[in-house]
């Protein structure tokens, strides 16, 4: 049987279950030939846990996202998420016509919230990722990182517990996507939310996440999970980062081979 069931309005943590539970979750696209993209998936993430999903390209991760997303839904298994989550992705997706204020204050409207209170608010979440100076300006005229940051504003602007990332930082350089780590990981301990970020960068998974999720290749199951116990603040190039990320990815690496891709 399939259900998707997203308590709408709920907070974290309110219930004391999972803040994001899959169950047996198996997803096949339909067509001629039935992509079968993830096979019997369990996998919770507690309130207020950062959970980071790695494998190889094409394992199901944008998929499982999408799932939990609710913009698309299991063939089999159950998927259950306190709250209506949000959703970020690679491209920043912000409307080029308008403001930074006005795109992180978008939600903010389209939940009926009045000008005045929306703009207060949209000024509030433009100074959480430091863009306070910036709020005028059009997409075209930041950088990507600024971008990039605009969208994660916006996306704190729905206030949802939970946050899907899907390769948010994927197209930044070094030091843009450092920065963008410490500032998500303030906003995530501030706000307790509950992160699933989706990285090919195992590194990345290992400074951000209180847990590694490895996906087999094509059809994604779970492989293996690796709890991160290295203590915050951390940085990419720590010694114990990349030892963990080493281990990781030399699982990643047997995956692959394992399935030829
Ligand atoms: N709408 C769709 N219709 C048919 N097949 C799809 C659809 N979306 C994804 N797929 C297939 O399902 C599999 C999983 O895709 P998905 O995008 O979830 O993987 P991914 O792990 O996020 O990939 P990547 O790491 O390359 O972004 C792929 O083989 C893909 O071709």
């Amino acid at each position: 049987m399939t259900t998707t069931t997203p308590t709408a309005g709920a907070a974290t943590g309110t219930t004391g279950g999972p803040a994001v539970a899959l169950r047996d979750v198996s997803k096949r696209y339909a067509g001629e030939r039935g992509v079968l993209a993830l096979d019997g998936i369990s996998l919770d993430a507690a309130p207020g846990e950062f959970v980071c999903l790695v494998g190889a390209s094409g394992c199901g991760k944008s998929t499982l996202l999408n799932l939990v997303s609710g913009l698309d839904r299991p063939t089999s298994g159950t998927v259950t998420v306190q709250g209506d989550p949000a959703f970020m992705f690679q491209e920043h997706a912000l409307f080029p016509w308008l403001s930074a204020l006005d795109n992180v204050a978008m939600p903010l409207r389209l939940d009926g919230v009045g000008r005045r209170e929306r703009t207060l608010r949209a000024r509030e979440h433009l100074a959480a990722v430091h863009l306070e100076e910036f709020a005028d300006r059009r997409p075209h005229e930041l950088s990507g990182g600024m971008r990039q940051r605009v969208a994660l504003a916006r996306t704190l602007a729905t206030k949802a517990p939970v946050l899907l990332m899907d390769e948010p930082f994927g197209a930044l350089d070094a030091m843009t996507r450092d920065l963008l780590h410490d500032e998500l990981e303030s906003i995530w301990r501030e706000r307790r939310l509950t992160v699933l970020f989706v990285t090919h960068n195992v590194r990345e998974a290992v400074r951000l996440g209180d847990r590694v999720v490895l996906l087999t290749s094509r059809p994604g199951r779970v492989a293996a999970q690796y709890p991160v116990e290295i203590a915050r603040p951390r940085r990419i190039e720590d010694p114990d980062v990349a030892a963990l990320a080493g281990e990781i990815t030399a699982e990643l690496r047997q995956e692959v081979a394992r399935h030829g891709r």
